[in-house]
């Protein structure tokens, strides 16, 4: 990335405070041309006061001359405040402002993104967490950077080097030449700087991230005595940064130290110049104030381009990560515009292959069937590719190779939003927000009354536990038990009522009377509606209309429960062995007397 890229992803969001930028601007040219007034001023008081030693003063003479310069001194310093206090407003204005819109649109970009994006290594949640914090913020320091600080500093540089010239072509070239030294040595140090920064940037997402596994964990940590493990895993991530963290601000010192040293030589020579011409009555001895304070206006600035010219390397590393992030098209899912009222809600997967980003192959020419009105059940043992196929059929991944179809067109011709509105999903592992049981129902149904919410707890069997808790719905939801949040997922989908259900172990983690009860409020919700259903429990699929088996990624059998069995092969093996596992001959005898 270099500054015109940079400046060309950052000028959509620029763009909107073009009219504050531009004031910014003007009191930039004003704060610059008032900073040249203390220097002139001063070689004037020099100047005059020799002449007045020359000759007998009067002490009228000696008040008017000190009190015009206080006045004027006193004047410039309050506008130059003035002028400073509007640039300070306007600058933090664009960029607290800018920070909100960046941070909106990646929020916006970030959602919209498929599964795939979630599922790269370096887009871990804490990895992406300090990508966006870190970029946002370096950004918005670059915008001020670029447009609101470096300005003014050039300008005041600028005015002062003009002033010089004018004053002397000699003392100017001596002034100016300090700076291409200045330049080198900046330029230098960023090289250097880079490679540590990048490592820098590295292992700080890897440390956010250590840090947020570890808390997500803490349990198992807890439970398998691993404090001293990860605190060692910390350690070493820590001390990582650490090493590099030092390396950069000693190669900082010595470049600084560097630079100190050419901004002293400047000095020094545009003294020694000035004190020659002063000395062959060339100049006034004004002149040499006038010289060393215009030096010093041209050197602070390039001095302060110098931690302008760090924040922006730094920048301009974190804004690579960043923009990749939100500029990744590769990830948005194809939004076709199709919206249909003749629903009818026939998913399939045609011919399909899968391949997680990862490169692991998940499904090998998977063809499936979800006839509408239908209960399709996917069975198979563990990582054979069930939950993969719901992840296509839900439209969270692309497949590879082949076609998922809605009602014989490809799925992606369809409006996501339109297509995820009438879908019902109950995952494996069902997420539950920070906040209450009623917060999480809602979910559902953002319009849904609190009746409505009610309704959905008592068909998910949860309304009665509910009320015995001393907050009621209001209690936070993730307090409660796996089966209880469970729950409260099944009764979201109740509230939403889709007419495409898609089921990944929706009872998996119910005790065996709650799991009947949903199993029944589940076969009535099913009634006329397009199911599938994924469950190692056999009672879930056996009344399954279409049963698919699949073994380490593809379909080896489908048929109805008889059918299937009867072809013996795996599903026979993982009914016999469900049947063995329930000791089912034992329960029959007790259940049936
Ligand atoms: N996000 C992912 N990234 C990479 N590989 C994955 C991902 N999710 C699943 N897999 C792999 O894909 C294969 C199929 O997994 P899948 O979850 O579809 O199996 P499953 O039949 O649903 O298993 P289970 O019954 O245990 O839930 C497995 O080998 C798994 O390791």
């Amino acid at each position: 990335m270099n500054t015109f890229i940079l400046i060309r992803k950052l000028w959509p969001f620029v763009r909107n405070y073009r009219g504050s930028l531009a004031v910014a601007l003007l009191l930039t040219t004003i704060g610059a041309l008032l900073a040249q007034v203390t220097p002139l001023v001063m070689e004037y008081s020099v100047n005059t006061v020799q002449k007045l030693l020359d000759r007998p003063i009067e002490k009228t003479e000696v008040a008017w001359v000190v009190g015009s310069l206080v006045a004027i001194l006193l004047t410039k310093e309050l506008l130059s405040l003035l002028v400073q206090l509007g640039q300070k407003f306007l600058s933090d204005r664009i960029r607290f402002r800018m920070a909100a819109d960046l941070y909106e649109f990646t929020i916006s970009r970030i959602v919209s993104y498929h599964l795939s994006f979630f599922a790269l290594g370096q887009n871990q949640t804490g990895k992406l967490e300090k990508r966006i914090d870190k970029g946002i913020e370096s950004l918005t320091k670059t915008v001020k950077n670029l447009f609101v600080d470096i300005v003014p500093m050039m300008a005041n540089a600028l005015f002062a080097l003009v002033l010089i010239y004018n004053k002397n072509v000699g003392v100017g070239i001596v002034a100016t030449l300090v700076l291409p030294l200045y330049a080198y040595i900046s330029r230098e140090q960023t090289k250097r700087q880079s490679q540590i920064r990048r490592s820098i940037q590295e292992i700080r997402e890897n440390k956010a991230n250590a840090l947020f596994g570890l808390l997500e964990s803490i349990f198992v940590v807890k439970s398998f005595v691993r404090e001293r493990y990860e605190q060692d895993r910390q350690h070493v991530l820590n001390v990582s940064l650490c090493t590099n963290e030092i390396r950069h601000h000693r190669t900082n010192y010595l470049f600084d130290g560097l630079k100190s040293v050419a901004e002293q030589i400047g000095i020094v020579l545009v003294f020694v110049v000035t004190i020659y011409f002063v000395l062959n009555r060339q100049m006034t001895i004004g002149a040499i104030l006038l010289h060393i304070m215009l030096f010093n206006n041209v050197s602070a600035p390039v001095r302060h381009l110098h931690r302008i010219y760090d924040e922006y390397s730094e920048a301009l590393v974190y804004a690579e990560g960043f923009f990749d992030m939100i500029e990744n098209n590769t990830y948005l899912p194809h939004q076709g515009s199709l919206k249909t009222t003749a629903w009818q809600g026939h998913f399939s997967l045609k011919n399909v292959d899968f391949i997680y980003p990862n490169g692991k192959q998940a499904l090998r020419n998977v063809t499936l069937d979800l006839q509408p009105g239908k209960v399709t059940a996917i069975v198979g043992l563990s990582g054979a590719g069930k939950s993969s196929a719901l992840n296509l059929l839900a439209g969270f991944y692309n497949p590879t190779q082949g076609s998922v179809l809605l009602d014989g067109k490809p799925l992606s011709d369809y409006d996501s939003e339109f297509v995820r509105e009438n879908v019902g999903l109950v995952l494996q592992k069902n997420h539950i927000f920070a906040g209450t049981i009623e917060e999480n129902i809602r979910y559902g149904r953002l319009e849904a009354t609190p009746d409505d919410v009610i309704e959905a707890a008592r068909q998910a069997s949860l309304h009665a536990q509910v009320l015995q808790l001393p907050q009621g719905y209001q209690t936070e939801a993730r307090t409660l038990s796996g089966g209880q949040q469970q729950r409260i997922a099944i009764a979201r989908l109740f509230l939403k009522n889709p007419p495409v259900l898609l089921l990944d172990e929706p009872t998996a983690s119910l005790d065996a009377i709650t799991a009947e009860q949903i199993k029944e409020s589940l076969d009535a919700i099913k009634q006329n509606r397009t199911v599938l259903i994924i469950s190692h429990n056999i009672s879930q699929i056996m009344d399954a209309d279409q049963i698919y088996v699949m073994q380490e990624g593809e379909v080896i059998g489908q048929g109805t429960h008889e059918s299937l069995y009867q072809s013996g092969g795996l599903y026979r093996d993982i009914i016999d062995s469900n049947a063995r596992t329930l000791n089912i001959s034992r329960l029959a005898a007790t259940v049936l007397g």
